[in-house]
């Protein structure tokens, strides 16, 4: 069993009755794939701060982030690194502003129906069911590279 250093990261997904709100993540960690929106959390500031800041700079979409619902909490490790990415998964239906492309990610409404999980990280498609059905999640997945998955659990949670 590795060392690992633990890093956290937030994604927030936005949903109303039909869609589902994703960005296209044009450079960096996880680029070319459809994702939330996020990024790290920074030394002094809370997970949902951190969320709040990743939304506004990658979308444009404001909020508080005391709206921010904790929905799913994520570990992934990969064979090739010693990294624990520990992502915090956020939702919230009280926003302003309308998504707008930024350097960082291209958003986009998908469909429930059309969710493009061929061009989203593998997980996905195992914990997106969950998400949609309004429950609550946490899961861990281990990586080779970034596109095969070797291990993993997943469990739905009552509450965080
Ligand atoms: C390995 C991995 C990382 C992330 C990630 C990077 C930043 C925030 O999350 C993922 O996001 C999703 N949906 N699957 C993911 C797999």
């Amino acid at each position: 069993m590795k060392n690992y250093v633990e890093k956290l990261f937030t994604l927030v997904l936005i949903r109303d009755k039909t869609r589902v709100l994703l960005g296209y993540k044009k450079r960096g960690f996880g680029q070319g794939r459809w994702n939330g929106f996020g990024g790290k959390v920074e030394a002094g500031e809370t997970a949902q701060e951190a969320a709040a800041r990743e939304l506004g700079e990658e979308c444009r979409l404001m909020t508080a982030p005391d709206n921010l619902a904790k929905v799913g909490e994520l570990e992934f490790t990969f064979e090739e690194s010693d990294t624990l990415m520990d992502v915090k998964i956020f939702t919230t239906n009280t926003y302003t502003g309308i998504p707008t492309e930024t350097d960082e990610m291209r958003p986009e409404w998908f469909p429930l129906e059309n969710i493009p999980y061929s061009h989203m990280w593998p997980d996905d498609e195992l914990w997106y069911p969950i998400f949609l059905r309004g429950n609550k999640f946490k899961g861990a997945f281990h990586f080779k590279g970034h596109d095969i998955i070797l291990s993993q659990s997943l469990s739905e949670v009552e509450a965080f």
